[in-house]
């Protein structure tokens, strides 16, 4: 079966080096991938290649079978592939109203879409529903990152592509994220996250890829890392970052 994300030997990277080497990725529509990793190993790289913000020197990328190697940002997501930025994913200065309207306006230019894309963020989002008038920059973390999941969510992406979700999230704020995204890939969206909180994303997570200095050093499914001890200690582990600076 075609997956839905492919991604074969990708380099990219900025200036002379390169950050992301040799890097290969199947996902499918009923899977949640997380790319985990130590901090600079190039994960954000890694996910904006993906998405088209950072140019690829070799390697291809298709979606559902479609090239979009070489495609810009703003037809990746056209073609389906959606992208939530770590940082900066919400006009922080505009209402949670006018942000949602102006994705929908952006995503769907003009196309008479927007109400039934509002109702079904609402549905999948309830608070934002409630938190209309407020500015997006009041929200909370979570909140916030709700709304930049919304607004991500009004393209009708296929496949979400999300840097780190939980990021700078309370735990509990982060727990209700992950829980975001299932339900979100409960609607028959294919996903792939890069993610810092290890046992957090093992909760909802199909497979896992560890990334070390730009390589893939280790993909696995998450029942197979959870089941195997001494894997999960040397990747994951309490020494996260050590641990894989060490790993073979
Ligand atoms: N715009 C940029 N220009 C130049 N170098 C960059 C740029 N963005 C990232 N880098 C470098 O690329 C390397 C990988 O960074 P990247 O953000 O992809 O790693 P990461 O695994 O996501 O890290 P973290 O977990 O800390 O977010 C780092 O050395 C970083 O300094």
């Amino acid at each position: 079966m075609t997956p839905l994300l492919l991604a074969e030997g990708l380099f990219a990277g900025y200036g002379n080096g390169d950050i992301v080497r040799g890097v290969s990725l199947q996902a499918g529509a009923g899977r949640i991938t997380t790319v985990m990793g130590p901090n600079g190993s190039g994960k954000s790289t890694f996910i904006k290649v993906l998405a088209g913000l950072v140019p690829c020197r070799q390697g291809r990328i298709l979606l559902e079978g479609q090239e979009v190697t070489h495609l810009a940002a703003p037809l990746r997501v056209a073609a389906g592939l959606g992208y939530v930025p770590q940082e900066f994913n919400v006009f922080r200065n505009l209402t949670v109203r006018e942000n949602l309207d102006l994705a929908s306006a952006v995503l769907h230019r003009g196309r008479r879409d927007g109400k039934a894309g509002l109702e079904r963020v609402f549905e999948l989002f309830p608070v934002l529903s409630r938190r209309l008038k407020s500015l997006a920059g009041n929200l909370s973390g979570g909140e916030r990152q709700m709304l930049a999941f919304a607004s991500a969510l009004l393209a009708r992406p296929r496949f979400l592509l999300l840097d780190e979700p939980s990021a700078g999230l309370s735990p509990k704020a982060a727990e209700e994220m992950f829980q975001t995204v299932a339900r979100v890939h409960a609607t028959g969206v294919g996903v792939l996250m890069v993610e810092q909180n290890v046992a957090g994303a093992l909760a909802i997570t199909h497979d896992v890829m560890v990334l070390v200095g730009g390589a893939v050093r280790l993909a696995t499914t998450a029942e197979d890392l959870k089941r195997q001890h001494d894997l999960h200690q040397l990747y994951l582990g309490p020494t996260e970052g050590a641990a894989l600076e060490a790993a073979p």
